[in-house]
């Protein structure tokens, strides 16, 4: 079976750097089958996404082993994916489980190529649907006196499932700095508003007390800052003076769901590349 490959690198941009990846992975008999390029002109930074299709022996380590003309030419930053690897992923959620369960039906379907090794929660409103789905399920219930220890088993839950990917799908609680930190790039959480209005709780209720028009969701990388780390996808949808602020949490539901499973597609298929507190997203 053709081996599928995705790439991404980065470096300071210059004149050649396309020509010499594509000339080295063409010498390993590599077809390049998707390819998207991005040059920020602030910062001179080069970033590029390429999907490489080639025989059943083709590696991870043959490809960086290929590119170290370039990886050396260019100080090239490069991270090499087997595509047909299914990643594995942890859902965090709290009460509300509408974004959890989209997520579930997305794999279910086959939209979302993820394997759920664990559903962690500090409630315990979603055992019966990871016990449905077979999944582990972890109740851990945080309190100002144990939240380090709770932080610690997600740690070790992360070291030892192999997970590549921290969904927080409303999960309320605010991870610590040296949690976001130690995990940074490897978290993503649905905030419930069009940020960067209306950050923290109950962003519907501050919406609706602000008389908006439109609401939405952001999907997010999380840093210590909350509500500030680097935005994946946005959507929004019309409000009218008509609606209750009970009515904006029914219509954002739909909206948070589609949006966070839109980001976690696009982070699996290593579709986002982290540009200082910016994304570049490389769309199918
Ligand atoms: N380090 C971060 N942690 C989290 C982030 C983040 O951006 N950085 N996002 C949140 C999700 N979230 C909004 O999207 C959010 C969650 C919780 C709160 C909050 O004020 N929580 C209270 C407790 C609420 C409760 O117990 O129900 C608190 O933690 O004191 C605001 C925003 C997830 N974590």
């Amino acid at each position: 079976m053709p081996q599928l490959h995705v790439l991404n690198l980065t470096c300071e941009d210059r004149p050649g750097i396309v020509a010499a990846v594509t000339t080295e992975l063409a010498a390993l008999g590599a077809n390049i089958t998707e390819s998207s390029q991005f040059w920020d002109r602030a910062s001179n930074r080069f970033f590029m996404r390429l999907a490489v299709e080639g025989d059943d022996g083709l590696t991870i380590a043959h490809i960086e082993h290929a590119l170290k003309p370039s990886i050396e030419r260019f100080g090239l930053r490069t991270g090499v994916i087997d595509a047909h690897r299914r990643p594995k992923v942890v859902i965090m959620v709290s009460k509300f489980d509408h974004a959890m369960l989209h997520l579930l039906y997305q794999i279910k379907v086959g939209w979302l190529n993820a394997e759920v090794v664990a559903i962690v929660s500090n409630h315990e409103e979603s055992r019966i649907t990871a016990e449905r789905e077979d999944i582990a399920y972890h109740c851990w219930p945080v309190r100002k006196d144990n939240k380090a220890e709770q932080e610690q088993k997600l740690l070790d839950l992360v070291r030892e499932t192999g997970a590549d990917l921290v969904i927080l799908a409303r999960y309320m609680q605010v991870l610590s700095d040296d949690l976001s930190n130690r995990l940074f790039g490897k978290v993503i959480n649905i905030h419930h508003s069009f940020l960067p209005s209306f950050k923290g709780a109950r962003p519907y209720h501050q919406a609706f007390e602000r008389g908006v028009k439109l609401i939405g969701a952001t999907a997010h990388y999380v840093t210590p800052d909350l509500d500030e780390g680097p935005i994946i996808e946005q959507e929004t949808e019309r409000v009218t003076h008509a609606m209750s602020a009970e009515d904006f949490v029914a219509t954002g539901r739909d909206i948070e769901s589609r949006v966070l499973a839109r980001a976690v597609k696009l982070h699996l298929e290593r579709r986002i590349m982290l540009n200082g507190n910016k994304t570049i997203v490389f769309s199918s």
